[in-house]
C-alpha cells in the first residue's frame, strides 16, 4: 500500500519525527509506454502522467512537503501566486492540514478546473489585473512582512518534494535513468527539482543520468531568449510565465546534464495536445504538451537521436482546462434529431 511521499521517501527528504504525516496519497504516478508514437517517431517514449496526482498535477509532490513543513514550523497560513495548479494544490493541502490558504491569480488567465478546485478547497482567492510574474512579486514581498508562509517553488521544500518524480522514473525503468528527460518549463522549479532528484538517486543507486530537455512556450521563452518577457502570451496558461523564478537552476540543470532548454509554439503544443489524446488515449492540459511537442521537435531536428529512451513529464490533467479542449478539438459533436434511424444513418455514413 502506497503511503504518500513523506513516508515513502523520508530518507531523501528533510523530514523528522515532528513533521506532520500529511498526505493525500500523492506520487506513485504511472509511467506509460507510448507504443504507437514510439513506433511512429523511432524512439522508446514513455510519459509520466502527473495529472493522476490528487489535485491533478505534479504540484502535489512539492506542496505536500511545503505545507507539512509550514505546519511543523508553527505557521497557520500559506500563500502563493499561481497560474492555477499551484493554487489548487496549496488549497487542497492547506485544507487537509487545517490551515488557511491565500492565493493570488492572474485575472481571466486561469483554467476553469483549477479555479473550481481552489474555490472548493476553500482558498481565499485574490484575482489581480496582472500576470503571474506580477502576482509572484507581490506575494514574495507580502510573505516577508505578514505572518504567512510562501509556498511557491522559491520555497525549497517544493523542490524537495518534486524531485521524488525522478526517483519513481528510475524505479519504474528497472533501476536506470532514461537517456532524455523532457519537461515543460514555466517558473522552472520542476526541471530544477527533477535534475536534483536524478543526481541524488544516481549517487546512491548508480542509475545513470538523463539529458534534461526543458521546453518553454515560444510566447514566454525567457530562458531561450535570455530576456524577461514582460507580457508573456501562450494558449498554455499554466506556463504563461515571463520571468522564471528558478531561471538559473534550470540553466544549470540543462548545462550540467548536457541537455538544453528550447521553445515550442502554441501550434506545436496544440498538435501534441491532440495527437497524444487521440493516438494514445492520454488527455493532458496544454502546458503539459510542451514536453511532448519538444520531443517531436528534437527528434525531427536531430537533437534527440533515434532509438533514444525518453521520458516526457505530462504535468497536468486534461480535465483542468475543458474550454481549450472543446475550442481546439477538430472533432465537433454532431447534433441529430432524437431519432434512432437518423443516428443509425449517420453511423452508416449515409
Ligand atoms: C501543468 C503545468 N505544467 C508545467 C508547469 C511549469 O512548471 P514549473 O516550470 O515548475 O513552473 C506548470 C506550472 C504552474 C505554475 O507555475 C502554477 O501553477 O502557478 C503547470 O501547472
Amino acid at each position: 500500500r502506497w503511503r504518500g511521499l513523506i513516508e515513502e521517501y523520508q530518507e531523501f527528504l528533510p523530514v523528522n519525527e515532528q513533521t506532520p504525516k500529511l498526505t493525500l496519497n500523492e506520487g506513485n504516478t504511472p509511467l506509460i509506454k507510448l507504443d504507437r508514437l514510439s513506433a511512429e517517431w523511432g524512439v522508446e517514449l514513455y510519459v509520466k502522467t502527473e495529472g493522476t496526482n490528487p489535485t491533478g498535477s505534479f504540484k502535489d509532490r512539492g506542496m505536500v512537503m511545503a505545507v507539512a513543513k509550514a505546519k511543523e514550523e508553527g505557521s497557520d497560513t500559506v500563500i502563493c501566486a499561481s497560474t492555477g495548479n499551484t493554487s489548487a494544490a496549496a488549497a487542497a493541502y492547506a485544507a487537509r492540514a487545517g490551515m488557511r490558504c491565500i492565493v493570488v491569480i492572474p485575472e481571466g488567465k486561469i483554467a476553469m478546473g483549477k479555479l473550481a478546485q481552489a474555490v472548493m478547497y476553500g482558498a481565499e482567492i485574490i484575482s489581480i489585473e496582472g500576470n503571474f510574474d506580477e502576482a509572484l512579486k507581490m506575494v514574495r514581498n507580502i510573505s516577508e512582512k505578514e505572518p504567512v508562509t510562501l509556498v511557491n517553488s522559491v520555497n525549497p521544500y517544493r523542490l524537495e518534494g518534486q524531485k521524488t518524480g525522478a526517483f519513481e522514473i528510475c524505479d519504474q525503468l528497472g533501476g536506470t535513468a532514461p537517456d532524455i528527460l523532457a519537461i515543460p518549463v514555466g517558473n522552472a522549479g520542476n526541471i530544477s527539482a527533477y535534475w536534483k532528484g536524478f543526481k541524488e538517486y544516481h549517487a546512491v543507486k548508480k542509475t545513470g543520468l538523463p539529458k534534461m530537455h526543458g521546453f518553454e512556450a515560444a510566447g514566454a521563452a525567457a530562458i531561450v531568449h535570455n530576456r524577461i518577457f514582460e507580457n508573456p502570451e501562450t494558449i498554455a496558461t499554466a506556463i504563461r510565465i515571463g520571468n522564471p523564478a528558478s531561471w538559473h537552476l534550470a540553466t544549470a540543470a540543462a548545462e550540467e546534464s548536457a541537455g538544453v532548454i528550447d521553445e515550442v509554439s502554441d501550434e506545436e503544443i496544440i498538435a501534441a495536445y491532440k495527437k497524444i489524446a487521440s493516438t494514445e488515449g492520454v488527455f493532458v492540459e496544454p502546458g503539459s504538451c510542451a514536453s511532448l511537442a519538444g520531443v517531436y521537435k528534437h527528434i525531427e531536428n536531430g537533437k534527440i537521436a533515434k532509438g533514444s529512451k525518453i521520458v516526457a513529464i505530462l504535468t497536468g490533467n486534461g480535465l483542468k482546462d475543458p474550454n481549450t479542449a472543446i475550442e481546439y478539438s477538430t472533432i465537433k459533436p454532431v447534433l441529430l434529431p432524437n431519432d434512432e434511424e437518423a443516428v443509425a444513418r449517420h453511423i452508416r455514413g449515409v
